[in-house]
């Protein structure tokens, strides 16, 4: 795969809510097809199975495959093993993404990226702020996302409905490819990142979990009632 086919790319990420009825693989492949269809660039699928069910039915468009896990001894959720890696680029992800935090982990990001590049893969590093991008950079990861912005101890208290274009435009700054990841909710938010430096802009929510959109309406208009004085 050549990096350029994500250059400016809409990357959509199809990760339907844990345990939601859309968690389903064969929804996952048809989310898939219909972001493809409406001119995604690229795509963005959590588990090997899922990877593996994706890129046999669309072959033309990058996927960035990832793997979640919760472990007992350790923050780092995204891609934590080498046989992690091992299994994404088995399946057929071209790009494989881990974290890329300065956290207690199992395994040392030198060594995913070690795997990543055996595997014959690109690398993406997802970061929480600018020190973990420039230290992946610097390693070699290829792509840098801002993808954990807000989602460790230290950035936990940015706003939560707001992507972090900063982080997006400082690392572009710095050189990087950046990935904008994290919290874009709306098509102007999407063009902004470009704006700020992105290479490419990702989004998860706001195309592809339904439970999280329609919290965010109800939001919306239980706030609108409560300011109108309740419903007459
Ligand atoms: C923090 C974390 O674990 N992020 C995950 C990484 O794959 C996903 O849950 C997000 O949906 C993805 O990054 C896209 O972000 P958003 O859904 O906000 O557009």
């Amino acid at each position: 795969m050549q990096l350029s086919q994500l250059k400016h790319a809409l990357v959509v990420s199809c990760q339907p809510v844990p345990g939601s009825p859309m968690d389903r693989q064969d929804i996952i492949v048809a989310m898939a097809g219909a972001a493809v269809a409406a001119g995604a660039g690229g795509l963005r699928i959590e588990g090997a199975d899922n990877v593996r069910a994706v890129t046999a039915a669309i072959r033309d468009v990058p996927v960035i495959g990832i793997v979640k896990r919760d472990l007992d001894d350790s923050p780092v959720r995204i891609t934590p093993y080498l046989k992690d890696v091992q299994a994404l680029a088995d399946a057929g992800a071209a790009v494989i993404a881990f974290d890329g935090t300065d956290r207690r982990r199992p395994v040392a990001v030198a060594d995913l990226l070690a795997a990543t590049r055996a595997a014959g893969r690109l690398a993406m590093a997802d970061c929480a702020i600018l020190e973990d991008g420039l230290a992946c950079m610097a390693l070699g990861c290829e792509l840098i996302g801002t993808t954990l912005s807000g989602y460790t101890e230290q950035t936990a208290g940015l706003p939560d409905d707001r992507p972090d274009l900063d982080l997006v435009a400082r690392l572009a700054s710095a050189g990087a490819m950046v990935v904008a990841e994290g919290r874009i909710r709306t098509a102007a938010e999407a063009a902004a990142a470009l704006r700020a430096g992105a290479y490419c802009v990702t989004v998860g929510s706001a195309i592809t979990r339904i439970e999280h959109i329609t919290e965010w309406f109800v939001a919306a208009m239980r706030q609108t009632r409560v300011q109108a004085q309740g419903p007459r």
